[in-house]
């Protein structure tokens, strides 16, 4: 089966003076199987992007395991996609170009990467914009590129970091949207990170919130909310329902008492 575990991981940086060290992620759990989608939300410095970057391959655990469909993850590789919150895409490449990169790496063989490549792109809604270079698109159209370029290696899971922070509010609802379709019609395993709790109950059907110093998973909700809206796909209706405002409410306050609860911290340091 295809599963992403987090196993009794922890992660330590070396701190600012030779003794110090950044307790960035403290014994943490997590299980994504197929299908799921876990955002993980909290107070900056919480580790969220430390987490993601131990799923990418980017950086490796101090202590604890994390495997992918049973093996170890021991660096990058294609069965994990990764979107960033500044798409990374190559201006002097089209769409196309850029979308078929990975596969062309892999030395797919030109009319199957391109076939790859064009069914992504229809997936993200720019089955019109192949042969556009990617200044003559929008920051919401770039995303999408992002999007269909990380699917085109058909990886078995998509991690996100916060990749909509950069784009308007209209624009980032109308994404929020896409990737819910997306996921609906590849079942992969998602993995996002954002700073909005709004975004987080949209999307998630599993929610992480987390808490810093050390990085600790304190709260786990299954969801639905994202289930709502592709049934009757009124996302203002759902964002507006009496149980997402309570929600919203209840994980505001729990981000808030930790923001607070940091910020005593580093006054009490300074006296
Ligand atoms: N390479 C590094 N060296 C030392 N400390 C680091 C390093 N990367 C991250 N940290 C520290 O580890 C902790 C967790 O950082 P991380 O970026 O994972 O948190 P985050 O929740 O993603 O934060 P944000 O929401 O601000 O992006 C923070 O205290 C951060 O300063």
């Amino acid at each position: 089966m295809e599963q992403l575990q987090v196993k009794d991981v922890s992660v330590t940086y070396p701190g600012r003076t030779r003794t110090e060290q950044v307790h960035a992620l403290d014994h943490i759990d997590l299980t994504i199987n197929r299908g799921d989608f876990v955002v993980a939300l909290g107070a900056s410095g919480c580790g969220k992007t430390t987490l993601l970057s131990l799923m990418a391959g980017f950086i490796s655990a101090s202590s604890g395991d994390l495997l992918l469909g049973g093996r170890a993850i021991q660096g990058p590789g294609s069965d994990r996609g990764v979107v960033f919150q500044k798409h990374a895409l190559l201006p002097w490449l089209s769409v196309m170009e850029n979308t078929e990169f990975g596969l062309k790496l892999q030395g797919v063989p030109k009319a199957e990467r391109r076939d790859r490549a064009a069914r992504n792109l229809a997936l993200v809604g720019l089955q019109d914009f192949h042969k556009h270079m990617i200044y003559q698109l929008s920051g919401g159209m770039q995303q999408r590129v992002g999007i269909a370029r990380a699917l085109t290696c058909n990886p078995a899971m998509l991690l996100m970091d916060e990749p909509m922070a950069a784009l308007d509010a209209l624009t980032r609802e109308t994404i929020q949207e896409l990737l819910l379709d997306v996921w609906q019609k590849t079942q992969k395993m998602f993995f996002f990170i954002t700073h909005s709790v709004e975004e987080a109950l949209f999307l998630a059907s599993h929610l992480i919130v987390m808490s810093p110093r050390p990085g600790r998973i304190t709260h786990r909700y299954e969801l639905d909310f994202n289930k709502r809206f592709l049934q009757t796909r009124d996302a203002r209706a759902v964002k507006s329902s009496p149980d997402f405002i309570q929600m919203r409410e209840t994980v505001l306050g729990i981000i808030y008492g930790d923001e607070r609860a940091g910020e005593a911290q580093k006054e009490l340091s300074h006296v």
